[in-house]
């Protein structure tokens, strides 16, 4: 048995769990994880770039910003201390994490799920609203309209706090390293276990599946669970989390109060 995570293939702990598997679940709330705030990642010493907000004409997949994207990645307390363990994990390999995206209000999220919606329906050739379209999309976006007002329970992935997407950087110069495929494609290739499975034949191709197995494990040994479908995201204390783990308590449904004037 090794311990050096770029020889350790990529194996998802308890439950392989994906996003539409993850709605629809019912779990109790605890009233005191649940009440923890959101903390500004930057202002905590993390590496940031808000995707969502900073991308430009030129980057793909989006080609373009999103009105209702913050500028700021919030994460629950509670993952502090595992994201800098994380980080401090990645940091022998002269790598750092770097946050994408943290806390997303419900209007960012719809925001979000119209563009999945569309580029799903271009990929599949069908119209949105089509069974295979939205299926399509909800494996890489959680979809609003199965969201009940009543039950924070039911709420996206991302409202909770408690999940980020990411991706590695170089400490050196703060350089994005080669993650085999771009952040928030929506295709096979942004499958977590991706390269695990492909030969593996080409530089590229080796270097992409030890960066994956990097980020997976320092993430993992800290706590997170990852989205099957999506390399860069994963949770602690969410929906996901209690599925995939077998807990039946959420620690984070929606922030109280959320985040002012976000929704
Ligand atoms: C859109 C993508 N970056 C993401 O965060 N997907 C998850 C599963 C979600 O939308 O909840
Ligand atoms: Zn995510």
């Amino acid at each position: 048995m090794t311990s050096d995570p770029t020889e350790k293939p990529i194996r998802h702990p308890g439950k392989e769990v994906s996003t539409s598997d993850a709605s629809g679940a019912r779990f109790n709330v605890d009233p005191a994880t649940n009440a923890e705030g959101l903390v500004d990642a930057a202002a905590t010493g993390f590496r940031v770039w808000p995707v969502y907000a900073r991308y430009t004409a030129a980057d793909a997949p989006y080609f373009g910003t999103f009105d209702t994207a913050l500028d700021t990645v919030w994460v629950r307390e509670g993952l502090v201390d595992r994201l800098r363990a994380a980080d401090a994990a990645l940091a022998r390999e002269g790598l750092a994490l770097q946050l994408l995206d943290g806390y997303r209000p419900i209007a960012f999220q719809r925001e979000l799920w119209r563009w999945f919606l569309a580029e799903a329906a271009r990929r599949t050739g069908k119209p949105e609203a089509d069974a295979d379209t939205i299926r399509l999309a909800q494996r890489y976006c959680s979809n609003p309209a199965i969201f009940k007002e009543d039950d924070p329970t039911s709420f996206p992935l991302h409202y909770s706090g408690g999940a980020v997407d990411v991706w590695l950087v170089r400490r050196e110069d703060g350089s994005p390293v080669d993650m085999g495929g771009i952040f928030d494609d929506p295709s096979d290739v942004s499958t977590t276990t991706w390269f695990e499975d492909q030969p593996c034949d080409t530089a590229a191709d080796k270097a992409a599946r030890r960066h994956r197995r990097l980020l997976f494990w320092a993430m993992i040994d800290a706590g997170f669970v990852n989205m099957a479908s999506e390399w860069w995201h994963y949770e602690y204390g969410s929906r996901t989390w209690c599925q995939a783990l077998g807990h039946d308590r959420l620690l984070y449904a929606a922030p109280p109060g959320g985040l002012p004037g976000a929704d």
